[in-house]
């Protein structure tokens, strides 16, 4: 390895940009351009980047100028004598909207692993090229990313993977251990040396709520989460240097476990100022939720922390609390509040234990719900409401942007009862954020974004999309309700959400694309949704009975027989969702026979859990 330290400036010297090519290439194939370069100071000089083809930057060298970028192209991609991997990868499959997700582990039948260590080592090194890209840092710096992970068994292997990545292009590497998303991106934004924060960039591996053989990564800056076009910029990067790696090389790079990274304790930190932002909200209290029993289901992924280290300290008593530690084959329910039998199981706590509150959060704890002292949800759209009426208290008049499957009732609710402005945007939580930071941005004052799914960002948390920070603010409440008024429980927060219209019957079904179905002629899945949405448009014009919504931003959103559907097609998969809420199970199937009369017209759909519905026994 050493060696390549002094080709570095042999490179330099040679100044010859073919001689340059073939040497670092041969150099990086056979070193798998693992340079362990925490450790060895001299390589901060290079840095990788990659603008069409692939740029050498020598940033701390001053000796050797680089007049004009251009000329330091090293043209990997079309080099002939490049012996690439045999086999190819696609790696824009592994996209899934902004994250990147695939199978890590074997054991489910028909899955194969997509995110293999090579795959996940060239990610880094790719993410590490789209960072210098970004940063542009200045030649004495050299950049830091930190990495954290979720409970799921494959998580060493992709960290260890991931990092090696990094460190091959020069950044440092700090690893976090058992982390929640949201702390990952706050690492960016902390200012706290001894931590190393804040970090330049910042990776989550999780694959939330997904079943144990899968993994991913997130990624983040101080601007917040990558969005759809970064990650596949990143996902191409990543190609192209994998097919550069050879197959001893990559034998050599997992084989080398010798690289050593800084290990932080970094949920201490965020923990910390959760436990702050409480106590500074209830008057500078130090215990301002004792007294109040609150139960935590973390359905054994990364939130176990919730108990002991954010309401422990601020006084609340945590008995009855479940599933808190971290278990990658999540043997009690899925993590997930979207998931009946997860928010089962918090109810039942909550019942059991006669307490005050239940939490419950994801695996990677960027998402939430709660349960009151009676076992009535907050989640999906009374978790909206309940975090509209906090928020809307604290800025009157603000405009609340939610995912496309809201409620009617949620509109009256926001609007008549709050005095606030409903944005039903689309389904994504990137999608509903990003909208409310463009709405602030062209004058419409706007504080929360949040999806029915549990994600919920708040302007005063940095847009960050926070399952714990959520229930900060709910939390907030309860103490500030207690120190103000005799109030008991989580009453207060029941009561915050009284006058909410709720459907009798609200459901979800999901009509499959078959992409191999002769009926799509060749095209995408995607045309095909958006002619099924074409024709159920015209069909809905030429209704009386049905009426259009006139704002709406995806799919095909129409009221009618008291209630409301909505077909639009899947952020990531090759599905029509169809959200139907009605007052009776009959109005519903009224409203379900309606779009059933232009969807069985498609034969490459798979209507059955629509005709299943629509079937009045
Ligand atoms: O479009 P769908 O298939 O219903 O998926 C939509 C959902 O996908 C992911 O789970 C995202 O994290 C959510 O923010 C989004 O709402």
């Amino acid at each position: 390895m050493a060696a390549i330290l002094g080709m570095t400036g042999e490179i330099v010297h040679a100044s010859h940009h073919c001689k340059l090519n073939n040497l670092f290439h041969t150099r990086y194939r056979r070193d798998n351009f693992v340079l362990e370069m925490l450790s060895r100071r001299p390589m901060q000089g290079l840095k990788l980047a990659y603008s069409g083809t692939w740029l050498i930057q020598l940033h701390s060298l001053p000796a050797y100028k680089i007049e004009d970028r251009a000329n330091f192209h090293c043209n990997a991609v079309t080099s002939t004598s490049d012996v690439p991997l045999s086999e190819k990868v696609n790696f824009l499959k592994l996209q899934n909207g902004s994250d990147i997700r695939g199978v890590a582990v074997e054991g489910v039948e028909g899955e194969p692993i997509s995110l293999t260590e090579p795959i996940s080592e060239a990610i880094g090194a790719a993410f590490a090229a789209w960072l210098l890209d970004k940063k542009k840092p200045a030649a004495s710096k050299r950049l830091r990313v930190s990495i954290g992970h979720d409970s799921r068994i494959s998580a060493q292997t992709l960290q260890d993977a991931i990092s090696r990545g990094l460190a091959s292009a020069g950044l440092d590497v700090v690893h976090y251990g058992l982390a929640s998303t949201p702390a990952m991106f706050n690492s960016t934004i902390s200012e706290n040396e001894d931590f190393f924060c804040p970090v330049d960039g910042s990776i989550m591996i999780t694959a939330s709520h997904l079943p144990y053989n899968r993994n991913g990564f997130k990624f983040f800056t101080n601007t917040g989460g990558l969005g759809k076009t970064d990650i596949k910029d990143i996902l191409e990067r990543a190609r192209i240097i994998y097919e550069k790696f050879l197959p001893e090389s990559l034998k050599e790079s997992v084989q080398d476990r010798s690289l050593s990274f800084k290990k932080i304790e970094y949920m201490t930190v965020y923990t910390s100022d959760l436990v702050k932002a409480v106590r500074q909200a209830a008057g500078n209290i130090e215990k301002p939720l004792e007294g109040f029993h609150i139960v935590v289901d973390a359905g054994n992924g990364a939130g176990g922390f919730f108990a002991a280290r954010v309401l422990e300290p601020l006084g609340a008593v945590t008995s009855g609390s479940q599933f808190l530690d971290p278990n990658g084959f999540f043997p009690n329910h899925i993590p997930n509040p979207e998931d009946k039998a997860a928010m089962k199981a918090i109810i039942q706590a909550v019942l059991d234990n006669q307490a005050d509150l239940g939490i419950i959060f994801d695996t990677d704890v960027d998402r939430s719900a709660a349960v009151d002292s009676t076992g009535s949800e907050f989640n999906r759209n009374r978790l909206i409401a309940l975090m509209s009426a906090i928020v809307l208290e604290e800025h009157p008049g603000t405009t609340i942007v939610t995912d496309s499957v809201t409620s009617d009732g949620l509109t009256t609710f926001i609007e008549k009862k709050l005095g606030g402005k409903h944005h039903r945007f689309k389904r994504g939580y990137k999608n509903v954020i990003d909208e409310a930071i463009r709405l602030n941005s062209i004058g419409q004052e706007t504080h929360l974004a949040i999806e029915t799914s549990g994600h919920g960002a708040l302007k005063e948390n940095h847009w960050l999309d926070d399952g714990a920070y959520l229930m900060v603010k709910i939390l907030n409440k309860l103490a500030s309700a207690r120190a103000s008024v005799s109030t008991s429980g989580s009453k207060v927060l029941t009561e915050l959400v009284q006058g909410l219209d709720e459907p009798a019957v609200a459901v979800e079904v999901r009509l499959k694309i078959d992409q191999k179905h002769a009926d799509l002629k060749g095209g995408s899945f995607h045309e095909y949704g958006e002619a099924v949405l074409r024709s159920l448009e015209n069909a809905v014009n030429s209704d009386r009975k049905l009426l259009k919504a006139p704002i709406n931003y995806e799919g095909v959103r129409v009221s009618g027989h008291g209630g409301w559907f909505l077909l639009r097609l899947s952020l990531h998969d090759p599905v029509l969702p169809l959200n139907i809420e009605a007052p009776s199970h009959e109005d519903a199937v009224k409203l379900g026979l309606s779009v059933l009369a232009v969807v069985k017209e498609f034969p490459a759909l798979d209507i059955s859990a629509l005709t299943k519905f629509v079937q009045i026994d």
